[in-house]
């Protein structure tokens, strides 16, 4: 008979009733969400991040403000139809539904490229996740969709086709905002102007469905582990079970509660290199939930295609503020992350920066 633990497949966790102990995670009291009361104590003016109305004629200084203080904000008005919304959503649900071996012989390859399979952070963790994910990082997912659904893999392609086009025009919209809240413009990066006079056709982003199932001890277990995103931002559409929370120092891990219709968006590391250490990356996480499920979709933006280097905007930089990180492609800072995990932005932090 096998043991128990070779049993274990994150394609049915969601039917254990209890928690095994590769899942147990030993979390402390620093881990835990503090009650909103003592947030404010500390401090803290908002209790977790705020909603912005991207029709608002302030929306420059509200992103700015919410990018600096929490490196993360929600965004209503976006443009994206509810539709559409809803559509990606059940596309996820109906992948996940699935027996455990049909999801598995759509098992990505490779950690990282498109497929099925556990978080590509999962290595760096000694306890699994409560999760399941499918990453769209090119176009390879056609064929695993066609073996997912023989018949209706049209439409599910196209859904995924024009959530990724709504996806990059939003990602470039908000960029825009985002700089012009560091007093720069998309003119000020080479890479960027490119992109928003080709309409940003040429871009870089991937998808991460998540799926996080029901869980009998959820305190005691993770969904997705600590990380900021290898990214230059990110757009989270969650269902409407609440399990995302971010970081702060001042307020610790916040839970970022769902707003029906309404995106989160979370700033990543690429973007911290960009604007020179100004907007930093947010370390964020996905708890569990004992009776409900959850299912998450992340567009993971990348900025530029192919060996367009990433660095520090130029006119964030001077004698008093020297350039602290060298320049980098996407694709060089992903193999980076991958080794060093959360050590990544140091690794490539200018040691003695002048200017
Ligand atoms: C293009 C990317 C960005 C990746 C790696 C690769 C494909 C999948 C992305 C995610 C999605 C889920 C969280 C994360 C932390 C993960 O485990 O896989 C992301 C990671 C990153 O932002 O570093
Ligand atoms: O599920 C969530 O809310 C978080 C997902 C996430 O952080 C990611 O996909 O990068
Ligand atoms: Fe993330």
């Amino acid at each position: 008979m096998p043991s128990l633990a070779e049993e274990i497949c994150i394609g049915n966790l969601g039917s254990l009733q209890t928690l095994p102990d590769s899942f147990t995670w030993k979390l402390t009291a620093a881990d835990s969400v503090l009650p909103p009361s003592s947030a404010v104590s500390f401090g803290a003016v908002e209790e977790s991040i705020p909603v912005i109305d991207l029709s608002d004629s302030d929306v420059t200084t509200l992103i700015g403000n919410a990018c600096k203080t929490w490196g993360a904000f929600q965004i209503a008005n976006h443009g994206i139809s509810q539709k559409l919304l809803d559509d990606i959503e059940s596309l996820s649900k109906t992948l996940f539904d699935m027996p455990s071996e049909r999801k598995l012989e759509a098992a990505s390859s490779d950690k990282g490229v498109s497929g099925y399979g556990e978080p590509r952070i999962s290595p760096f963790f000694e306890k699994k996740m409560w999760s399941e994910g499918f990453t769209i990082a090119d176009a390879s997912y056609r064929n695993h969709f066609i073996s997912l659904w023989p018949h209706d893999h049209t439409k599910y392609c196209g859904i995924m086709e024009e959530y990724v086009d709504e996806m990059e025009k939003l990602a470039s919209k908000l960029l825009s905002c985002i700089l012009g809240s560091l007093g720069v413009t998309v003119e000020d990066i080479e890479w960027a102007h490119k992109l928003e006079k080709s309409g940003s056709k040429v871009g870089r982003g991937a998808i991460r469905l998540n799926h996080y199932p029901v869980c009998p001890e959820p305190e005691r277990a993770m969904g997705l582990a600590a990380h900021t995103d290898s990214t230059i931002l990110t757009i989270l559409h969650q269902s409407n079970t609440g399990g995302l929370q971010v970081f702060r120092e001042e307020s610790g891990w916040v839970t970022v509660e769902p707003v029906p219709g309404v995106l989160v968006v979370n700033m990543g590391d690429l973007f911290h290199i960009l604007s020179n250490g100004k907007i930093p990356s947010v370390v964020h996480r996905a708890k569990v939930n004992h009776t409900r499920s959850r299912i998450s979709i992340a567009y993971l933006w990348g900025g530029p295609a192919g060996e367009v280097q990433i660095a520090p905007i130029s006119k964030l930089i001077g004698p008093a503020e020297p350039s602290l990180y060298r320049s980098i492609t996407w694709k060089e800072y992903l193999q980076i992350k991958y080794e060093v995990f959360d050590k990544a932005l140091d690794a490539i932090r200018v040691v003695n920066p002048t200017n």
